[in-house]
């Protein structure tokens, strides 16, 4: 059985599958207005950096709809002012937000001066939304040509299906790997405070029929040791210009384990996951309220009033990366020079 859609566009309307619910209710909840993309986004019930700027696409195309046909494209932008600052607001760290609000942006400048924005902004959202599929296949052919038979490869968080427009981005490089029948198995850390991996990797996963095994985080070491996975394969928030990723908290402490266990560490994301113009450590951290981690599922787990850290995502250094997959092919151990030519070719 397939995934089901993350986000999806029916009846007319914008409908997202509560992911906080998941694996045990399947819910769409609809969406009418920028205002609820945005608490939405920043809520979880959609979450994963190309699904986030997809979401943002449509956000922009709900609040045109409820302003109406506007002469210039300086009323167009000052309408819709408020719903891009909502939006962009709404999580800091996926630069795909930002990107797609750009791209709403330069939709805006063409149609405003009389044209149907409203339809062009709905058309761009469908369009960035099919076209995240189509780049996931790609980046997943890229990847899995990596992986070597009879592998045992170890994924975090979830950048999946549901992380974006469908088949994913690490999940689609350990989907192709597996039909092209080279995986001995996955291994998926749970991933906390949210446990996308426990909840969302290891669902997507056994749907498909790809052999998962659910792991604490705390096991990370002693299974590279002991199982000798082959390679790390993760997702990304943002690709620095010096080939720096942030992505969710803890992927760092795994190239780190990586590294000294020899297994390979493979970065996959789409080009829009890229920002050239900051390096690593001056990639935004999102900080998320405490009670994530002081409460587990509603439960109290930590003593009231415990101060608490919860950085949502970490940044791994370039030099610790094997390999960034992209729909363009591969960058080897990345480099500003390396990244920079990647996205000159992307440009071509
Ligand atoms: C293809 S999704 C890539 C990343 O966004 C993913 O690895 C990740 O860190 C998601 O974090 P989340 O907090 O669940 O939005």
């Amino acid at each position: 059985m397939p995934t089901p859609a993350a986000i999806q566009w029916r009846d007319n309307q914008l409908e997202l599958l509560d992911q906080r619910l998941l694996p045990t209710e399947i819910h769409y909840l609809r969406f009418d207005s920028a205002a609820a993309v945005a608490d939405a986004i920043r809520d979880m019930v959609v979450r994963g950096a190309p699904a986030i700027g997809i979401t943002a696409a449509y956000g922009m195309a709900l609040a045109a709809r409820s302003v109406g046909p506007l002469p210039s494209v300086a009323a167009w932008t000052q309408a819709l002012s408020a719903a891009r600052h909502a939006l962009a607001n709404s999580r800091p760290t996926a630069v795909n937000l930002f990107w797609a609000l750009t791209r709403a942006d330069q939709t805006i400048e063409q149609y405003g001066n009389g044209g149907d924005v409203a339809e062009a902004l709905l058309q761009l959202a469908h369009q960035l939304l099919a076209e995240d599929l189509a780049i996931n296949q790609r980046i997943g052919d890229h990847g899995a040509a990596l992986i070597a038979p009879d592998s045992l490869v170890y994924t975090h968080c979830n950048a999946g299906a549901l992380a974006t427009g469908g088949y994913g981005t690490a999940l689609g490089v350990i989907r192709s790997a597996h039909a092209g029948g080279k995986l001995r198995g996955v291994i998926a850390g749970e991933t906390r405070p949210w446990l996308q991996g426990a909840r969302l990797t290891t669902w997507e996963l056994m749907q498909d029929g790809i052999d998962v095994s659910l792991a604490t985080e705390g096991a990370a070491g002693h299974l590279m040791r002991s199982l000798k996975p082959s390679w790390v394969i993760i997702g990304a928030d943002r690709i620095a210009a010096n080939g720096d990723v942030a992505n969710k908290i803890g992927s760092y402490n795994l190239a780190i384990l990586a590294r000294h266990h020899g297994v390979k560490f493979m970065v996959a994301a789409p080009i829009s996951t890229f920002d050239p113009s900051l390096d690593g450590d001056d990639i935004p951290i999102e900080q998320r309220p405490g009670e994530e981690i002081t409460h587990s599922r509603g439960a109290q787990v930590a003593p009231s009033n415990c101060i608490s850290l919860n950085p949502a995502f970490d940044v791994t250094p370039a030099s610790l990366i094997d390999a960034i997959v992209t729909e363009y092919g591969v960058i080897h151990s990345p480099s500003r020079e390396s990244v920079t030519a990647h996205l000159q070719t992307a440009k071509e």
